[in-house]
């Protein structure tokens, strides 16, 4: 697919959105006001860029990887001073430890090769949390992912993902995209992912976010296995009725059917059972 001579790159993850619907829907779940700065990643050819100019925000800044494309962009619409065209790796800057002009927000279609460092890069990871995180973040993502993030305990796509990240943010599944919404269509369905990290004082702390890591490994590590089996690996046999008894986490579930919620208090239990030993 070319446009002013420019050839979609498939390495760079290049689909460009054309359904005005789902461009619309973007901007409606963003929930824009006057005082937002929006990231975007990844302009393309700037179907999502025109209406974050056209909308409410502030400012907006528009990273791009692809030189030839920030080049064009630029000459479209770099008039608008609401408007910073970036022409660099996203995951090579860390807009959250700017100051006073940082993004608030991040609505973005994303190269779907760079989801899982980029989502690290926006929220940080469960042991090292962003420290101001965004407000909101909007994205498309490859359908599979996004409804992993999302998944409840007792989906079949429940696992340590959607734990790692509902303990990070609220996550929702908005819509579905379909392939024939892009140019070049790709070779999966998408879907429309809002998450709402969760402000500092309702993330674990470091210390139990480092259990809950190892807990999560272990144990979907062993997705068939029933909790009470695969924790001896880290407690004392003898303790596993009385981790069942004051947490009153039923271990006779699997890890897919265990709440985040849940796995914070088995982690804190372990960490008090290893303190006492
Ligand atoms: C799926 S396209 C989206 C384009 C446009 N936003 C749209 O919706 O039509 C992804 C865009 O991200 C750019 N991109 C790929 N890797 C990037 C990176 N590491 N940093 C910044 N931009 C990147 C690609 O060049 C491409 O323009």
């Amino acid at each position: 697919m070319t446009f002013l001579g420019h050839t979609a790159r498939k390495n760079f993850g290049q689909h460009w959105l054309k359904d005005k619907t789902i461009l619309r829907k973007i901007l409606e779940v963003a929930e824009i006001s006057p005082s937002d700065i929006i990231l975007e990643i990844g302009p393309g050819r700037g179907a999502l860029t025109k209406y974050l100019l056209a909308s409410l925000a502030l400012f907006t800044y528009a990273v791009e990887l692809d030189r030839d494309l920030a080049f064009m962009l630029r000459r479209q619409l770099g008039f608008s001073s609401r408007l910073a065209l970036v022409e660099a790796d996203i995951l090579n800057i860390d807009f959250l430890s700017q100051g006073k002009c940082r993004p608030n927000k991040v609505v973005a279609n994303i190269p779907y090769n760079i989801t899982g460092p980029l989502l690290e890069n926006l929220l940080g990871t469960l042991i090292t949390p962003a420290v101001r995180p965004y407000e909101r973040i909007v994205l498309l993502v490859q359908k599979e992912v996004g409804e992993r993030i999302c998944a409840h305990p007792g989906d079949s796509n429940y696992g340590a993902l959607s734990v790692r990240m509902q303990l990070l943010a609220r996550c929702y599944n908005i819509c579905e995209v379909r392939p024939s919404c892009f140019q070049p269509p790709p070779s999966v369905k998408s879907l429309v992912l809002v998450l709402k990290p969760l402000p500092t004082q309702d993330l674990i702390i470091p210390n139990l976010a480092s259990q809950v890591d190892k807990l999560l490994n272990l144990c979907f590590s062993s997705r068939r296995k029933m909790l009470r089996s695969t924790l001896p690996n880290l407690i004392d046999r003898d303790c596993i009725e009385n981790l069942m008894i004051e947490t009153g986490v039923d271990l006779h579930q699997r890890p897919q059917e265990v709440s985040p919620a849940a796995w914070v208090k088995l982690a804190m239990n372990l960490n008090r059972l290893s303190l006492n030993s």
